[in-house]
């Protein structure tokens, strides 16, 4: 397991993990605990809520991927929808591209008055407060492309504010690198553990619980201390 190079503002050192050692953990917390998917991407999405809603927004731009990250948007999505902050949703892909998880957190969409679009969505990001950017996570492949590069293309033009699920969207979650286009976050809400690819970034940054149990983490090999004790969402200094 890469170093420990984060930490709470109380001193809670917090270890740090590469795409394939988070992608470990998600399948252990499935596969050996039960957790679902869709638990998880709920708890990152009404995370990520819960940082767009200090900001106060009136008007907020989701921008979604068809994965898990994306999935975590769409949930944000709803639950600012539901304190009557407007919200538009750009897809980066036709609805009919998703499936399982992020599909169920779309189609609940649909009967909420969210506006969905997969077409010009400039506007929508020149007149929200605030770009939420889940449209890719740790599951980067290679420098951004098609309606997703130019989606971080338009994000980065508009003046507003953006926070990203996860890690800024072009970012490789294990190295830090960026092959492509890489989203120019405000903020970065990481969740469960931060990835190793974020130390470089100098994006205020938030860890997000997702409700993973330490015997997940025992059983991957990592020291686990919960940063998380009141609360859900904790500051994490670099
Ligand atoms: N325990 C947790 O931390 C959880 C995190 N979650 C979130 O899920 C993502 C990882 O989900 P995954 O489906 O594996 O991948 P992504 O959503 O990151 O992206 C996949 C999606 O992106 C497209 N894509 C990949 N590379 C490119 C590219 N170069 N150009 C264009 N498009 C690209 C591709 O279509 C893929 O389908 C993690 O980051 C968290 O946000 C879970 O929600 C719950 C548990
Ligand atoms: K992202």
């Amino acid at each position: 397991m890469e170093g420990t190079a984060f930490q709470t503002a109380d001193g809670t050192l917090i270890p740090a993990v590469t795409a394939d050692e988070m992608r470990e953990i998600d399948r252990v917390a499935v596969d050996d605990v039960g957790l679902t998917l869709l638990q998880m991407m709920e708890n990152a999405g009404r995370n990520l809520a819960g940082r767009v809603l200090e900001r106060d927004p009136e008007r907020v731009a989701v921008l979604a991927g068809n994965g898990g990250n994306g999935g975590g948007g769409l949930a944000c999505g709803r639950h600012l929808a539901n304190r009557d902050v407007s919200v538009s949703v750009v897809l980066d892909r036709s609805p009919d591209a998703l499936d399982g998880a992020v599909s169920t957190q779309y189609r609940i969409l649909e009967g909420m008055n969210v506006s969905v679009t997969t077409s010009d969505a400039s506007d929508v990001c020149s007149e929200a407060d605030t770009v939420v950017d889940s449209l890719i996570g740790y599951g980067l492949q290679g420098a951004p492309r098609g309606r997703t590069q130019d989606l971080i293309d338009l994000c980065n033009d508009t003046e507003t504010p953006t926070v990203s699920l996860d890690v800024p969207s072009g970012l490789d979650a294990t190295t830090g690198e960026r092959p492509g286009l890489l989203v120019e976050s405000d903020e970065i809400l990481t969740l469960a553990l931060p990835k190793t690819g974020l130390r470089e970034t100098e994006s205020r940054l938030y860890l997000g619980d997702v409700s993973i149990p330490r015997i997940v983490y025992e059983r991957v090999g990592i020291e686990y201390e919960t940063p998380f004790r009141e609360s859900y969402c904790v500051a994490v200094e670099r």
